[in-house]
């Protein structure tokens, strides 16, 4: 295990109040509402196509709603934009820079210490001076990890972020995830098309259906958790019933779904 270099923070929440987001006439987001207390771990699940990159986007500051407000406590969340970092499928790395200099980029003249500790987090530390071409797809979204991690985020969202790798490296991947939402305290909301990895990360898992919250479902399980639970299944269940019974209307994309499918 790494040694945690940070010091715990605590994450922000999360008010969400009559969100609402269309692209050329078609609604993506209607009057969505959300709480969200600090430092929840939550998923976002739902068909393809029905608005869950486009609610992290509004969440990171990169898109802005058309109607409704983001705030956390008193402050407009596009007062804490250094407080957010988001994580995509791919990795985004740089290729013409090194490992470490990936993680450090845009920071200061302590970057490489900061970079190498975020790498140690990461557990990548003796690959820091490598070149992003030389490493794994799991390895890659480790540096990821580190390159969101080094800005000490309060809310991390992460958009499908373990969609590409294979079934161990998932495994691995949210076993980490899971450790350093504990070890530092963040917000964390994980948008997954696996219901199993959303109830074995998450609080909370809410499907997006066709714009709104179709499900809002605590997840009362103790952790660490795994596949064999009877209640965790039938928890899966229940959420793919609902997401299978909840139609393709709406959406966009090829409705593709799963369950567990990186741990069978
Ligand atoms: N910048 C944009 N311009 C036009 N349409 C957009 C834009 N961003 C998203 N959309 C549309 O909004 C809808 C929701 O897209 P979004 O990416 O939020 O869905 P999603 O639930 O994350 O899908 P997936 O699970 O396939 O990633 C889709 O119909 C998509 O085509």
């Amino acid at each position: 295990m790494s040694v945690n270099v940070y010091p715990v923070n605590r994450g922000i929440p999360l008010a969400l109040r009559q969100l609402e987001k269309s692209f050329h006439g078609h609604r993506v987001l209607g009057n969505v509402d959300l709480a969200i207390p600090a430092g929840q771990c939550v998923a976002i699940v739902g068909r393809s196509g029905c608005g869950k990159s486009t609610l992290l986007r509004l969440l990171a500051g990169l898109d802005r709603p058309d109607r409704g407000s983001l705030s956390s406590g008193n402050t407009p969340l596009r007062a804490r934009q250094n407080d957010i970092r988001l994580m995509f499928q791919d990795d985004r790395l740089l290729p013409w820079k090194k490992v470490v200099d990936n993680v450090g980029l845009g920071l200061g003249k302590d970057a490489r210490e900061r970079a190498l500790a975020a790498l140690d987090t990461v557990g990548l530390a003796g690959r820091a001076g490598d070149w992003p071409s030389t490493l794994s797809g799991g390895q890659k979204q480790r540096v990821a990890l580190a390159r969101a991690l080094i800005h000490r985020p309060r809310l991390l969202l992460l958009d499908e972020p373990l969609g590409a790798l294979d079934a161990l490296t998932r495994i691995e991947m949210q076993r980490l995830i899971e450790t350093l939402w504990q070890e530092q305290g963040f917000t964390l909301l994980l948008v997954t098309h696996d219901v199993h990895e959303a109830v074995t990360l998450a609080d909370r898992v809410i499907l997006l259906e066709q714009g709104h919250i179709g499900l809002d479902i605590a997840i009362d399980l103790p952790r660490p958790r795994s596949h064999g639970q009877a209640r965790q299944a039938a928890l899966e269940s229940e959420i793919l019933e609902r997401i299978f019974s909840s139609g393709v209307q709406g959406a966009q994309g090829d409705g593709t779904l799963r369950s567990g499918s990186s741990n069978q």
